[in-house]
Formats: structure tokens, sequence, C-alpha cells
């Protein structure tokens, strides 16, 4: 274990899927809220988006450095202009993330982190089982959760079902999959409305933010 910024030891899920919960302290959550209510602001606000089969997602997100919507990365946000920039200070958090999570070197590619999705989950929102496979880089994926706790469903490479296992995920918690488990299917079946500390800065609902490696070619 190497340099966690607070809370406690790292568990691992799954081989290459570490959980660490307290990560971020009180301040670096309020600091994140309020950026995210400034990212919020960007090009194209806050979307809904559709997906191919005619469902509309729950959460509400946005993306920074490549817009992202079901199911494909590009510069553009629809009808809004060119996406807004990566900030820098993610990269660096999502690899001392992955310090705190691995406690080494992390595996796979050298993390040239290049996007984030931010999702805001209302106290009905929930994100299906999926896989983050747009991203062409072998990069493991940073989540920093922020707000109310939710179920963290976490599965396996194969299938949307089982085997799984559900991690609770409370306003600070950093959860990082990579290696063999960065293909492995993932969901958030439910939230706990009203569980957050007002502290966070967030009073209702549930922000997370995944910093990821596309792997493609800026510009
Ligand atoms: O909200 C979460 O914890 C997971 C989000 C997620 O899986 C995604 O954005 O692809
Ligand atoms: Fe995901």
């Amino acid at each position: 274990m190497s340099e966690p910024l607070f809370g406690s030891a790292p568990v691992t899920i799954a081989p290459g899927a570490v959980h660490v919960p307290g990560w971020l302290g009180i301040t670096a959550q309020r600091d994140l809220v309020e950026r995210c209510r400034e990212w919020a602001r960007g090009p194209g606000g806050m979307r809904q988006h559709r997906t191919p089969r005619g469902g509309t997602m729950s959460v509400r997100m946005i993306a920074l450095g490549w817009h992202w919507e079901p199911y494909r990365y590009s510069r553009e946000v629809p009808g809004a202009g060119p996406v807004a920039p990566f900030p820098q200070h993610l990269g660096d958090l999502a690899r001392a993330g992955l310090r705190a999570a691995y406690g080494g070197e992390p595996p796979g590619e050298s993390a040239d982190y290049d996007v984030a999705l931010i999702n805001f989950y209302d106290a009905d929102a929930k994100m299906g089982m999926h896989q983050d496979r747009e991203e062409l880089a072998d990069v493991p994926v940073v989540s920093l959760s922020l707000g109310d706790t939710c179920v963290f469903r976490f599965g396996n490479t194969e299938t949307r079902g089982r085997p799984y296992t559900d991690v609770e995920l409370r306003s600070g918690d950093l959860f990082v999959f990579g290696g063999p488990a960065r293909r492995a299917y993932h969901g958030v079946p439910r939230t706990s409305p009203g569980s957050a500390d007002p502290a966070c800065g967030l009073t209702s609902g549930r922000l997370n933010i995944t910093i990821r490696a596309t792997g493609m070619a800026p510009g």
C-alpha cells in the first residue's frame, strides 16, 4: 500500500479491481463537487443520452477531453461545439489513485489519461451492467464517487450476470479496475438517497467521475 490520501486499506474485489474506501478527504470531495458544478455548465450541459435501442439513460452526464455518448467518443458535442478540455489535474489524481489501489506499477499500458465522464444520479437513476470498452488503450479506469452511497455491482468479463460482487461506494471512495478486470461488466443497481454527509458539498444525489485513457490520437 502506498500513499493513500486518506481512508482505509485497499480491498481487492477481483484481480485488477480494487476499492479504496474513503480515499478522498472531505475537503477534496467538496472541491471536486464544486468543479463538477463548473464542468456541468460546459458545452451541451449534463445530458441524458439515448441508447441505440431507443432507451434513455437515467444518469445525466457530461464528458471532458472527449465527448462520449452511446457508444463512441468524438471531439464535438452534438449541437454544442467542441468538448471541454481534459483537466490535467484529473490525470494526476487518477495516477495517484493507481498508486493507492495497486501500491506499485499498475497493470496495463502507461497511464496517459485523456477523458473524464461525469455522471449524476438522482434518487431514481441507475446504470445497467455494461463494459467500458470504447477505449482502445489497456489502461485502468479510475472511478471517484461523491455524494450519496450506491451499490456498485462488479462482475466478470464474460456475461452481465453472476458471478459478481456488490460493493457499497460512499462519498470519497476510489475504485480502480484494470488488467484482467478492465473489461469486466459493472453497473449501479441503486443509490441510497439522503445518505451523504452534506459537508461533501452535495445535498442530494450522487456524482461519479471515471477517468480513462482512450488511446486515441488527439484532434
Ligand atoms: O457510477 C459509477 O460508479 C459507475 C459509472 C460507470 O460505470 C460508467 O460511467 O461507465
Ligand atoms: Fe462503466
